[in-house]
Order: structure tokens, then C-alpha cells, then sequence
């Protein structure tokens, strides 16, 4: 029978020392006695149930006394109005309709009868909702006379926890008469106390919404700290339907209890060795417990959050949870039959799973939202400063700029005007040297400054004229390389490009070193380019290196002058050679 399995250990015990005093006159107890007792103590329940409906129905005030006998109880509860009106203040609605009548004392009569009848249904009205609730109930009859009162007070008490179990919030466990009966959420609306055939599924049920409800409060770790009662009506629930299942199983499934006649020393025993096993198996999951929690500070990802830490405890009590089902499903057997009880375990357990699963889900879906919105907003306020500073970095770079092409312009100005204080005609003199296998070797050159002057000697010519002195920009001796000569050149080169016109031309009798000057006497070798070559590759060169700033069209031109007429050197067609000039675009 289930509700056997949920009777606390004292009930237990006292049942077992009933048991141990019909073998040990040493512990008997009087019958007399016993029997006295159990009246003293059904009036005491009678009274309380009594003072109870007193206070909850103003009705009751008349026809119900504060310490009713039996009968007095009996008579007073019969048309079920005081019954109804309570049951209807605990919850509202349950019993729709309730006969009312003043003619509560008229002897048997034929109206009698008839309020008799409605009477009859007002009971059966009321036994209905308590059914519904799941509540404690009796039978018809038990408020007849003969009936059974004790019966009729355990409901009123029943209903009298449940009502003060809803006063206060209807949160974790309640309890009747010594035995957990319900434990529920504030959001439910309906009871799960158990008759004797629902207590086995009402409380995995409640085991399971006690685990839920431990993992809501772990979830939300603020309440964890504020919410003491709450968590000790959780944990208290976890503990006693543990421990006495524990207890159980060890009387039932114990064969050798079985088989000993329970007194003190044996149920002694038997007491420690559940303490003991208890006690192992607490350290054993303390252990677990606290391995896990080590694991999860040492892991190689490090906690990164609180909330990742939450998650990882609330990931372990669900797997705990449906561990801790699976034990104790062992235990809660109903008279050993336990593949009976386990199927109906997990079918009652399946839709509270799945709602709370799904009630879990949104839970965490809002957490990751609320966590991700701030995440988003967070890096929204990082792209925005990013932005910001790039905005001010360009803002400089674009100052920066704008003072560096005033830097370059006016570099450009100084240097085009140290080009222009050089002279912006510029004559140069290179001496040839003698080639070999030249005969008469006789130089005309005399002396050669280092100002650009050159001395001449002409010894056909007699006194003063023997000599003359010329002036130039400057002289080139015999040995002067091509680099050296080009080297005055080169300025006027980046002058081109910065817009001024540059003309560089040789003049000289024919066989004097023009060619050799200004092309060079081999063009395959670098060292040897005349000032034509090396003008051009500067060109492309600082054209090249100022690319990013200005693109520039480079054409060249070659002509030639003789005989008074403009000759273009680079077509290839005699018959066009004349001007008009052709151009040569290059990029
Ligand atoms: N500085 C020099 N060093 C060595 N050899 C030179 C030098 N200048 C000219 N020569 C040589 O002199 C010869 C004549 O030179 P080049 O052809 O350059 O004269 P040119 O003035 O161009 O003559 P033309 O007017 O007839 O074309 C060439 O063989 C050249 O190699």
C-alpha cells in the first residue's frame, strides 16, 4: 500500500514497538490504557478540527461547540453547510452549489426528508471538490452515527494544513499528521496532496518540482541568500524523502529483518546501520560534489562567469536529479513491487519533466537574451568610440596632410629658386681627352680653374694673344667620368617636373664629344650613359616615386637640324621625315 511508504519514522517505530510488545510482556502497554489514550487523542483532533471551522465559517459559532462530542460533531457537520462555506473560503468556487435551509432541526418529516436529501447532496458536493483536490476525504456514512469521526477530522485537519500551506504562499512542503504530503509551486493552482492512491506519484512529482525549484533558486543566486525559507523547505523535503525511504527499504527489502522479531536491540541496529549508510553515502555525494566544483575552477577554459559557473552547478543537479529519481524509485517500492511503481513513476514524471523542462528552457532562452542584449550593446558602444577615434585620426591626417603639400610646395619654391640663383643658363666645357693612337699629341688646353676657367694656348699667335683665358659654369677636365658630368644636370631634371622648362643641349665642332656626352659611348653598360640616359631614368624614376600625389603624360621628340631643316628621327617612313613631328607617348 503507498501511503505506508511516506509514514514518518516515528509512526514506524511506534508501529514496530506495537509489534515487539504482543512477543515481550516486560513492554506491553495496557490495553485500557492504549485505548484511553487513543481517546484522549481523537478529542483533542476533534477539538482542533472544531476550533478550526469555528474560526473559518461564523455559522459554525451556533450550531458547532469549542470541545464537541462526537455525536455533537457529528450532528453539527451533517447538512455540510459548515463544510461547504469552509471549503469554500480555503478555495473559492469548489462547491457551486450549496443548499441552504433554516429548517436545520425540524424532526423527520416529509420537508425534512426532502432537506435531508439536499443536505445529502451538500456532503456529497463537498466530498467531490475534496476528491478534486486530492485532499483527504471520507465517506457519507462516517457522519452517521456508528461512523467513522476519526475519519471525518483527518479531512478537516487535512484541509486545515492545506489552507495554511496556501496562506503562506503555498511554496516547498507541507505536512499532516507527521507525513510530507504536498509540495507544489506558488503557480499551481490545485493541491498535490495525495489520497492513499496518489501519494506515490504526488511525491516524485513534488521531488521533482523540488529540484526545479533548487535549481530556479541557483539560477537566480540573489534569492539564494534572501530566500532562507524557501530553500529550507526544499531542502528539507529532499532529506526527509530520502531518509525514509532509506529507512524503508531497510525494513522492507530486508530479509533479514524479516525474518527477526523487531525489538529495541534489533530496530537499534537497524537505525545505525541507516545513520551509517546515510552518513557514507552524504560524504560520498559531498565528495562528488565537491570534485565537480574543483573541476570547474581548475578547467582549462578557467570561469570566464558567473553565470557559466550557475549553468555548470545547474547542468550537475539535473543529472543528479535524475540519478537521485532512479535511487530512490528503489526504495519508495509500494510492498516490494517495485516494477509496478516505477512505470507509473515515470509517467506521472514525464509531463512534469517536459513543463518544467520547457519552463527551464524559456528561463534560460531569457537569460541568454537579456546576457547577449547586453553583449550586442556593449560592443555597439566599442564600435561607436573605434569609430570615433578613427574619425579624429583621419580629422589629423587630413591636417597633417594639408601642412605637408604646404611643406612640399614650399620646398619646391626654394629649391626652383636655388636653381634659378644658379643661373638659369647654365654652360658647361668638357675637355676631350686623346684617343689612343692619336699622333700629335699636343694639348692647347694651358691651365684649368677651379671657378670655371680655362686657360688656351695657341702658339701660332705671339705676346698677349698667345693666351686666353674662358669662363664657364664650369670645366671638365679630361678624366672627368660621365657621372660627374651629369652631376650638375641632375637638379634641373626634378625641375622638369615640378613644371619649369629645361633645356639641355651640346654644342661643339663635329668629332668633339657630343655623342659621346650626352649618349654615351655604350649604352649596355650603365657607367657609360651620357646625360640623355640618365636625365631619362631620373625622370621616370621621381615621376615614379610621386605617383601617389601626381600621375604625370611623359612624350619624347626626336629631331634632327641640318641644313636649315627639322628632320624627325623617330619615323621610321622616309617619306614623312619632314615635320610634321611625330610623338612618342610614354606612361
Ligand atoms: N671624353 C671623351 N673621352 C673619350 N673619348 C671621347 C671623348 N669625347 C669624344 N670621344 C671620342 O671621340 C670620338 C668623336 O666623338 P663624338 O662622336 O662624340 O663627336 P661628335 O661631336 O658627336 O661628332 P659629330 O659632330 O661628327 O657627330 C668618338 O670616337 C668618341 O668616342
Amino acid at each position: 500500500m503507498p501511503h505506508d511508504s511516506f509514514t514518518s519514522p516515528a509512526k514506524n517505530f511506534r508501529g514496530l514497538k506495537g509489534s515487539v510488545s504482543a512477543d515481550n510482556t516486560d513492554e506491553a502497554i495496557n490495553d485500557d490504557e492504549l485505548a484511553m489514550r487513543k481517546a484522549g487523542e481523537a478529542a483533542s483532533r476533534r477539538y482542533q478540527a472544531a476550533e478550526w471551522l469555528r474560526q473559518m465559517d461564523r455559522g459554525a459559532l451556533g450550531t458547532l461547540s469549542k470541545e464537541p462530542s462526537e455525536e455533537e460533531f457529528h450532528l453539527a457537520l451533517r447538512n455540510g453547510l459548515i463544510l461547504c462555506s469552509v471549503l469554500n473560503k480555503v478555495n473559492p468556487g469548489a462547491v457551486h452549489k450549496v443548499v441552504e435551509s433554516p429548517l436545520l432541526d425540524v424532526p423527520s418529516t416529509e420537508g425534512a426528508a426532502h432537506f435531508a436529501i439536499q443536505y445529502f447532496e451538500n456532503i456529497r458536493n463537498f466530498l467531490v471538490a475534496v476528491r478534486d483536490m486530492k485532499l483527504l476525504t471520507f465517506e457519507v456514512s462516517d457522519l452517521e452515527k456508528g461512523g467513522s469521526s476519526n475519519k471525518v477530522v483527518d479531512c478537516i485537519l487535512c484541509l486545515k494544513g492545506y489552507y495554511e500551506w496556501k496562506q503562506a504562499g503555498g511554496i516547498g512542503v507541507w505536512r499532516y499528521g507527521g507525513t510530507v504530503r504536498i509540495t507544489s509551486f506558488p503557480k499551481s493552482s490545485s493541491s498535490l496532496v495525495g489520497s492513499s492512491d496518489s501519494i506515490d506519484e504526488s511525491v516524485d512529482e513534488s521531488e521533482s518540482s523540488q529540484y526545479d525549484q533548487l535549481l530556479d533558486l541557483i539560477h537566480f543566486s540573489n534569492e539564494v541568500f534572501t530566500d532562507e525559507p524557501r530553500i529550507t523547505n526544499v531542502l528539507t523535503f529532499l532529506f526527509d524523502h530520502f531518509a525514509l525511504g532509506l529507512l524503508q527499504a531497510y525494513i522492507r527489502e530486508s530479509d533479514r529483518v524479516n525474518d527477526l522479531t523487531l525489538n529495541a536491540v534489533v530496530i537499534n541496529a537497524l537505525l545505525s546501520k541507516v545513520v551509517e549508510d546515510f552518513s557514507t553515502l552524504i560524504v560520498s555525494q559531498g565528495n562528488r560534489l565537491a570534485l565537480f566544483l574543483e573541476n570547474i575552477l581548475k578547467g582549462e577554459r578557467g570561469m570566464q562567469s558567473k553565470a557559466q559557473f550557475i549553468e555548470a552547478i545547474s547542468q550537475y543537479l539535473q543529472q543528479r536529479k535524475s540519478l537521485t529519481s532512479t535511487d530512490l524509485s528503489e526504495f519508495c517500492t509500494c510492498s516490494g513491487k517495485r516494477e509496478v511503481v516505477q512505470p507509473r513513476v515515470v509517467n506521472g514524471c514525464n509531463h512534469v519533466d517536459i513543463f518544467h523542462l520547457h519552463g527551464k528552457h524559456i528561463e534560460e532562452l531569457k537569460f541568454y537574451h537579456q546576457e547577449t542584449k547586453l553583449e550586442i550593446k556593449e560592443i555597439h558602444s566599442i564600435w561607436e568610440e573605434e569609430l570615433q577615434r578613427l574619425y579624429d585620426h583621419v580629422k589629423r591626417l587630413e591636417v597633417i596632410s594639408s601642412s605637408y603639400q604646404k611643406v612640399l610646395e614650399e620646398n619646391r619654391q626654394l629649391y626652383n629658386q636655388v636653381q634659378d640663383l644658379k643661373g638659369t643658363i647654365r654652360v658647361y666645357c668638357r675637355v676631350k681627352p686623346f684617343l689612343p693612337g692619336q699622333l700629335n699629341k699636343q694639348s692647347v688646353v694651358d691651365y684649368i680653374g677651379e671657378s670655371g676657367n680655362i686657360m688656351i694656348v695657341n702658339p701660332l699667335k705671339q705676346g698677349k694673344d698667345t693666351r686666353k683665358v674662358f669662363t664657364f659654369n664650369k670645366v671638365f677636365g679630361t678624366n672627368t667620368t660621365q657621372d660627374q658630368v651629369y652631376e650638375d644636370t641632375r637638379p634641373l631634371v626634378r625641375s622638369i617636373l615640378d613644371g619649369y622648362n629645361v633645356c639641355i643641349f651640346a654644342y661643339g665642332q663635329t668629332g668633339s664629344g657630343k655623342t659621346y656626352t650626352m649618349s654615351g659611348p655604350d649604352p649596355t653598360h650603365e657607367e657609360m650613359w651620357g646625360v640623355n640616359y640618365r636625365a631619362l631614368n631620373d625622370l621616370f624614376h621621381i615621376s615614379r616615386a610621386r605617383l601617389d600625389v601626381i600621375k604625370y603624360d611623359i612624350a619624347v621628340q626626336m629631331i634632327e637640324i641640318y641644313n636649315e631643316q627639322v628632320r624627325d628621327l623617330l619615323v621610321s617612313d622616309g617619306s614623312s621625315r619632314r615635320y610634321p613631328l611625330c610623338y612618342l607617348l610614354t606612361k
